[in-house]
């Protein structure tokens, strides 16, 4: 549970364009890790390459480093389903499986992962999962409604259900409340408060106030121009990078001066 993430000088390649980097940060666990920059400088690229997803998309490829816990995520004898059970993932949009039920939205992961599990095992796992999602009270009557049948807010919070179900030891969340309102957004910086008790979070946002309020340390990616790589010009604790960061352009970008 909560690993620790070293990068060191990861290069991401969309085949011979070169989108990030040089990139060499540690992510410490049990804490929220928060990602910001302007468009295009590769934030959820360099999420991806957290756990092994950049890689599904032909041509695309991953130099350098990545350690979790001393396990070299791109050693020859990592497999990339074992990493993406041990590093899970929720995207911009919630994307629960439509017509499932609440109920097979949340088993998934553990079916998908090829767990066999008794019934009642089960229905504690579901259970313990929407609760560590903030999600049970909601939903406890209505199991076995379709997915599809929540608000925004709380289908983000059935792919967080279903992304803890398998006990990840990361979780990487992508901008996870842009297409929330603004209740929905604060239940979901809530529950990421709770859950980082157990996990190491990163987050990627568009929202600096959002960084500020959930996370305590803080990436500033940034690019020279349309067609550069984006690189990580600041890491640093969240309270300095919003009040006195070391770099200008950081400033600039926090202050609202360009991006
Ligand atoms: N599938 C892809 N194929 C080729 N290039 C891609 C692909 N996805 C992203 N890129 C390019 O990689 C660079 C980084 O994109 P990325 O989406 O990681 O940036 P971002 O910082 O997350 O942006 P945003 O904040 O707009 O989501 C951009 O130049 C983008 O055009």
């Amino acid at each position: 549970m909560a690993k620790r993430i070293d990068c060191s000088d990861v290069n991401i390649y969309y085949g011979n364009f070169l989108a990030v980097e040089g990139v060499t940060i540690s992510i410490e666990p049990r804490s929220i890790t928060a990602l910001i920059g302007p468009s295009g400088c590769g934030k959820s690229t360099f999420l991806r390459t957290l756990n092994r997803m950049h890689e599904v998309i032909p041509g695309a490829r991953v130099e350098g480093k990545v350690v979790m816990d001393g396990q070299d995520l791109y050693g020859s004898d990592a497999d990339p389903v074992t990493v993406r059970r041990q590093v899970g993932m929720v995207f911009q949009r919630p994307n629960p499986f439509p017509t499932m039920s609440i109920y097979e939205n949340v088993a998934a992961g553990l079916r998908l992962n090829g767990t066999r599990t008794k019934k009642a095992e089960m229905d504690e796992l579901v259970e313990s999962s929407l609760r560590g999602a903030n999600l049970w009270e909601e939903v406890k009557d209505r199991l076995d409604r379709p997915g599809s049948s929540l608000s925004g807010g709380q289908q983000q919070r059935l792919c967080i259900a279903r992304a803890i179900a398998i006990e990840p030891d990361v979780l990487l969340m992508d901008e996870p409340c842009s297409a929330l309102d603004p209740i929905s957004t604060l239940a979901i910086e809530d529950l990421m408060a709770e859950l980082k008790e157990r996990y190491t979070i990163v987050i990627v946002t568009h929202n600096m106030q959002q960084a500020a309020r959930v996370s305590e340390s803080t990436g500033f990616f940034n690019l020279n121009g349309i067609g550069q790589p984006g690189r990580l010009i600041e890491f640093n604790p969240t309270e300095k990078i919003f009040s006195n960061p070391d770099q200008k352009a950081t400033e600039d970008y926090i202050s609202g001066r360009f991006g």
